[in-house]
């Protein structure tokens, strides 16, 4: 058996890093870990970056003028740094502004390159992975200034398939090149910041592992190094009963299971990505859920635990499409033919939310993808009679009572629901369009 290191994976994410108070809000907390052993850090792409290369992206693949949203990228970048760099010494500025020089000019290069002769799912990779490379050069640098800090570049060792926009996982691989590169640094630096969200394919070219996916990276660096703890910082309590964005008096769970965690995040809890808690669940690996915004406080502990029962939690997906599929000829929904739905849905990437069948019909909840709702409706339709809503919301109550259920059905009308034990889920339109 191996020795259990004292290592920490802190994960900070697009809230944490959106501007020069929250980097050094950043620095305090990277600072108050200490002594307390060596530390790995991932960090997403600063603010709304992310949103900023998907629009830059799809500008230069669709050969439209780029210029202004790249502009106003770099600037966001630059302006952050410049509000940084009073307490900086003396090289750390001209370090981050090379940096950030190299890395604009590489982005521009990968930029003119883009277009529709090749392959979108891939080109997107590559593109939008400048968000996390720019945040995690600067915030190292920026840490760096005060404590020796290493960057590294996760792509070489968190090996993945070509699944582009959601590589896949070579979990032996990965553990080992992950612990032959970064035990040595942690044991020569107290501090390396990595890239969350980013992998790499075998041939070396970047792969991304799917939106918000920089929680899962985190997970995965923990199990792979065997660390002791991973916290995630937030601009939440820790794990609340449903997003305070969209519900009131929401209460916090100070410690709740890897199950029901893995389950919320599965029916669209969106503070933690769905596959962050399988890998530290198999290694017994606590997750906390902290706030940056007061990091002493308590937060959520999510692990190996018995708890009694839980307050009810509210989970809203919204952008979602309702697609029914009825036999043309009156024939009943078969095994069969369900079999050519799911490999249809499968090919073209839609995810299944929630699913009813009955006689001759067959509904399936996904996500909506105007692109790969197409796709499907070009393969399935002269064997269907195909229907959709889109713009829908997907409300999930997990340990409901009829109180939870008469706070949220009221006033909706349900276009389809499903029950369990446990569990109630319903499609509704959205009552903000009314669409
Ligand atoms: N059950 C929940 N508990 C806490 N926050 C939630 C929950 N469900 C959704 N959220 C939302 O998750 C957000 C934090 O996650 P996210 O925006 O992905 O952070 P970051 O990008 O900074 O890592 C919160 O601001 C909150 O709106
Ligand atoms: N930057 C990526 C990955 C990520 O996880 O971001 P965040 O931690 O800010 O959710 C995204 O926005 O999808």
């Amino acid at each position: 058996m191996q020795k259990q290191l004292p290592l920490h994976v802190y994960k900070f994410g697009g809230a944490s890093t959106k501007d020069a108070a929250a980097l050094r809000n950043l620095v305090q907390i990277v600072r108050q870990h200490g002594r307390k052993g060596p530390l790995l850090i991932v960090v997403s792409a600063m603010g709304k970056t992310t949103n900023a290369l998907e629009e830059i992206f799809q500008l230069a693949y669709t050969r439209q003028a780029y210029d202004s949203p790249l502009a106003s990228l770099e600037t966001f970048h630059r302006t952050v740094a410049q509000e940084l760099s009073s307490g900086f010494g003396l090289h750390t500025a001209a370090d981050i502004k090379q940096k950030f020089d190299e890395t604009f000019q590489e982005l521009g290069q990968y930029l003119a390159a883009v277009g529709p002769s090749q392959e979108y799912d891939k080109q997107y990779d590559q593109i939008v992975s400048f968000g996390e490379l720019l945040s995690s050069l600067f915030i190292s640098l920026v840490l760096n200034d005060t404590q020796p800090t290493q960057w590294l570049d996760c792509r070489p060792l968190l090996r993945t398939d070509d699944c582009w926009r959601e590589g896949r996982i070579d979990w032996a691989l990965t553990e080992s090149s992950l612990r032959a590169a970064v035990l040595p640094m942690l044991q020569g630096t107290s501090v390396v910041v990595t890239q969350g969200f980013l992998g790499g394919t075998a041939n070396g070219q970047t792969t991304t592992l799917g939106r918000e996916g920089s929680d899962y990276t985190a997970a995965i660096f923990a199990y792979c190094l065997r660390a002791e703890a991973v916290t995630i910082w937030k601009d939440v309590a820790g794990l609340l009963n449903a997003d305070p964005k969209f519900f009131a008096d929401t209460v916090r769970y100070p410690e709740i299971s890897y199950q029901e965690t893995i389950e919320m995040a599965y029916y669209g809890a969106s503070v933690i990505h769905p596959k962050t808690i399988k890998p530290l669940a198999v290694r017994r690996i606590p997750l906390f859920v902290k706030s940056f915004l007061d990091p002493a406080a308590e937060g959520t502990r999510i692990g190996d635990c018995q708890h009694g029962l839980l307050a009810p939690a509210f989970i809203r997906k919204d952008g979602q499409c309702l697609i029914s599929f009825e036999s043309k000829d009156l024939t009943f929904i078969s095994e069969e033919n369900l079999e050519v739905i799911f490999g249809v849905l499968a090919q073209v990437r839609l995810k299944i939310n929630m699913m009813q069948n009955s006689a001759i019909s067959f509904s399936v909840c996904t996500d909506f993808s105007p692109y790969r709702l197409d796709r499907l409706l070009e393969q399935l339709r002269d064997q269907f009679t195909i229907r959709y809503n889109s713009n829908l919301e997907l409300y999930t109550i997990k340990n409901y009572d009829h109180a939870s259920i008469r706070r949220l059905t009221e006033g909706r009308e349900l276009l389809l629901e499903q029950r369990t034990r446990q569990t109630l889920q319903f499609v509704c339109r959205n009552m903000e369009t009314g669409q």
